[in-house]
């Protein structure tokens, strides 16, 4: 299976209409991949927060529409990162996209944990509730945005729910750039499941992107890295190599589940 990952600039001085157009071109030219994987709020960036009510769409607005046909025109599936999504009721979300080679929406997940702790995405937006996997032709995608990486259980949960293979769009910070990297193996160790985590370059308001989108395989090892810039990292892995390492070590049949606690 061949995976493109997108690490898309996110710089103040492009307009969101023309980065929309500039990474459905970039999409495009992915023609031959199974699957291409956007980075998360990739239109306004990922600490813009004053983007996120302005450049708010709904689920099928223009980056909606611009992402399907990319997908559609390059045959291939389109994890399209998140959008700063606005739900009829006025709520944002921080909402994922995934596409069918035939440009349909297979999927969509709002991402659970909100980064910010008491300004930011946490105050801004609302919290997704569901998990969410898709079904591609040859592995199971588990979807995760960015601060969702800090919180094991929920790539346990889409373990439970047959994920082999996580793709994790983000807009994580430079400063933390070590915790990406140690997170994204630490996904894929202790769920023996590729991680393909793909962030942002550039620097928007104020905040330099880490770049170094990563690919994982089960056994922890990184099969491909990205530098710190815009780039397009294209990896091909054997999703069969899931079930194998799996058997081989067979550590997620040893969980304990329902323990006692102390009481803190
Ligand atoms: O957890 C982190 O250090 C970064 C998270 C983040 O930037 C985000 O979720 O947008």
């Amino acid at each position: 299976m061949r995976a493109s990952l997108l690490q898309v600039a996110v710089n103040e001085d492009e307009s969101v209409e023309s980065r929309r157009r500039r990474v459905a071109a970039l999409v495009r030219d992915q023609a031959g991949a199974d699957l291409v994987v956007l980075p998360e709020l990739w239109t306004t960036g990922a600490f813009a927060y004053e983007g996120f009510g302005t450049e708010a769409e709904p689920l099928e607005g223009p980056t909606y529409e611009a992402m399907a046909k990319a997908a559609s025109e390059a045959g291939v599936w389109l994890h399209a990162g998140s959008v700063p999504e606005r739900d009829p009721d006025g709520t944002l979300y921080n909402t994922s996209l995934v596409f069918s080679p035939s440009g349909e929406l297979a999927a969509s997940y709002r991402k659970i944990h909100r980064f910010g702790f008491d300004k930011g995405e946490a105050v801004l937006m609302g919290a997704g509730e569901k998990l969410v996997t898709v079904r591609l032709p040859d592995t199971v995608m588990g979807v995760a945005t960015c601060y969702d990486l800090r919180f094991p259980e929920l790539f346990r949960g889409l373990v439970d729910a047959g994920a082999e293979t996580f793709v994790v769009p983000a807009g994580w910070p430079e400063r933390r750039r070590a915790h990406w990297t140690l997170l994204a193996r630490a996904r894929a160790v202790e769920n023996q499941a590729f991680v393909l985590a793909c962030g942002t370059a550039g620097t928007h308001a104020g905040v330099p992107q880490a770049g170094h989108s990563v690919v994982v395989d089960p056994w922890g090892e990184v099969l491909a890295e990205a530098g710190p810039g815009e780039e397009v990292l294209t990896v091909d892995f054997d999703p069969a190599t899931v079930a194998g390492t799996r058997d081989r070590f067979p550590a997620l049949k040893d969980r304990v589940l329902g323990l006692d606690r102390p009481r803190p």
